[in-house]
């Protein structure tokens, strides 16, 4: 399923990139790691990158030299934190951009319900297309910023999120979108630890728990995925502190209201 439109338009300048016959086209064909993350959607997952390495490039949602390593760096990449997602889940992808990891989840997984939260019309637009032309019945493309769609989704169990934002931003505009007991699942890098030292004390604020460190896909990618997974343990209402939580007592109507909706 694809939808709808919601908030800001695409506010950007386009983004400058040499056009594609500048590159060798890039040899697509799977790795062998491929089929262990996509079994028996490989093919699914192969026409995504085709239409990643075209018109994915093309309209600049990704950058020419990144066409040759699309498997590894992102559809492998992203491909195995599937494995920290229960059968299921609803799954909400913050700032999804050209579909990273939303998407590859979504191919991955068709248990999975997944809705894709874009701000940027002309990567919706992508994202709106790639999700038809792949005939993916478990894909809601939602365009706003996340702050914007809070009310509008019902809590996740799941919200993911890669290169999007630091970790004390990216809590702020995710952990409202998880039902209480979800889960924000952030890609990030070699520097996550340093990044949960500096923002524990927000992120606690925020009603997440004590973040975790996951190394996914270890043997089939290297170095393997880096996810900090925050469980959502209580419901902020966001711009207030802590004390205004919802987890203690029963607050004020509209407080009740809120937590009713994120579950
Ligand atoms: C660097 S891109 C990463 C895209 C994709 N996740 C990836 O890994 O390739 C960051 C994306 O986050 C989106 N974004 C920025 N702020 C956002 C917000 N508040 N809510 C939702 N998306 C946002 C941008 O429009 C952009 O597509």
């Amino acid at each position: 399923m694809t939808t709808s439109r919601h908030g800001a338009g695409d506010s950007g300048p386009g983004v400058e990139t040499p056009g594609p016959s500048s590159f060798p086209a890039p040899d697509l064909r799977p790795p062998a790691t491929a089929v262990e993350v996509f079994g028996e959607r490989l093919a699914l997952a192969t026409r995504y990158t085709e239409l990643l390495a075209t018109e994915g490039v093309i309209r600049g949602l990704i950058g020419p030299r990144e066409a040759p390593r699309l498997w590894e760096r992102h559809l492998i990449n992203c491909g195995v934190m599937a494995q920290l997602i229960a059968p299921g889940a609803a799954v909400v992808d913050v700032g999804s951009g050209a579909g990273l990891p939303g998407l590859v989840l979504a191919i991955a997984r068709p248990d999975l319900r997944v809705t894709l939260v874009e701000p940027l019309a002309r990567r919706t637009a992508f994202l709106t297309e790639t999700v038809e032309d792949l005939g993916l019945d478990n894909v809601t493309v939602l365009r706003g910023r996340a702050e914007e769609v809070v009310d509008v989704l019902p809590g996740a169990d799941v919200v993911t999120a890669r290169a999007v934002a630091a970790l004390d931003k990216l809590a702020g505009w995710c952990l409202p979108l998880a039902a209480v007991g979800g889960r924000l699942l952030a890609m990030k890098g070699s520097s996550a630890a340093e990044e949960i030292a500096e923002h524990t004390a927000a992120i606690a604020a925020l009603g997440g728990g004590e973040p975790v460190i996951h190394l996914c896909g270890a043997g089939l990618i290297e170095p393997p995925t880096t996810v900090v997974e925050i469980v959502k343990e209580a419901h902020v209402v966001p711009g207030r502190k802590k004390a205004a939580s919802v987890r203690s007592g029963r607050g004020s109507a509209s407080q009740r209201g809120r937590r009713d909706r994120r579950g």
